[in-house]
């Protein structure tokens, strides 16, 4: 199976938990889109419109397709709602992605990164993450952010991402058992990189390169 196939198979903008991120019962807050429970897909949902936080003169992208391999993800470089620790993002084909209103506001926040971000100048939230270099394991597939959505039945987030990043983000050490165990409550499983087969998916991209597998 070729990487792209195993890839492409409410809004937070309130959301302010304290700042050590625990919520009235006790729970560790992750991301205002979990943090109630994980709400499932729908098979036959086939996408949605975007907006970004503007209040006037929003940036809005359609995305012309279901998402796959939503996760919640504790790296420093996926845009995150005020107050969340995690992001949730999930990828879609990079052809059912398409700018519809304000793309002028938009900018990639880092062009030398392999997901270039772009983002609205204006409210600083990323619209959409993609992939320039042909080579990338992931070419093909745009990073999005489904809670920009008003429209339900996204895929729902299967695991969460680059756990251990969220250190290099200032959350404290300490903190990193409770943050799991969470994570294992809402019904998913905490990885310090991607979900094992995403990881093997790209070893196995980098093996047909290198020549170490037959192409
Ligand atoms: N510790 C780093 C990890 C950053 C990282 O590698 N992020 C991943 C996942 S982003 C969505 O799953 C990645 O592929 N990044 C490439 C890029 O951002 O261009 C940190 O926290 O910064
Ligand atoms: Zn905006
Ligand atoms: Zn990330």
């Amino acid at each position: 199976m070729k990487l792209f196939e195993i890839f492409s198979g409410g809004s937070g903008a309130n959301y302010a938990p304290p700042a050590e991120g625990s919520g009235a019962g006790g729970e560790v807050k992750i991301h205002p889109a979990l943090d109630h429970g994980i709400q499932a897909g729908s098979p036959d949902f086939s996408g949605g419109v975007l907006t970004c936080h503007c209040t006037s003169d929003p940036v809005k992208v359609m995305v012309s397709a279901q998402t796959a391999h939503n996760h919640a993800c504790g790296c420093t470089k996926c845009w995150k709602p005020e107050g969340a620790i995690f992001s949730q993002v999930a990828v879609v084909d990079r052809n059912a992605v398409e700018v519809i209103e304000n793309g002028s506001k938009l900018g990639i926040i880092d062009e030398s990164a392999a997901i270039q971000r772009h983002a609205c100048k204006e409210c600083g939230v990323h619209m959409y993450g993609r992939i320039e270099n042909k080579d990338h394991p992931f070419y093909g597939l745009d990073f999005i952010h489904t809670e920009l959505s008003d429209d339900r039945g996204w895929s729902a987030p299967e695991f969460a991402a680059f756990v251990s990043s969220v250190i290099e983000g200032g959350v404290q050490p300490s903190r990193m058992d409770g943050i799991r165990a969470r994570i294992r409550a809402l019904g998913i499983e905490p990885y310090d990189a991607l979900s094992p087969p995403l990881m093997d998916a790209i070893a196995t991209h980098i093996a047909k390169s290198t020549g170490a597998l037959p192409a």
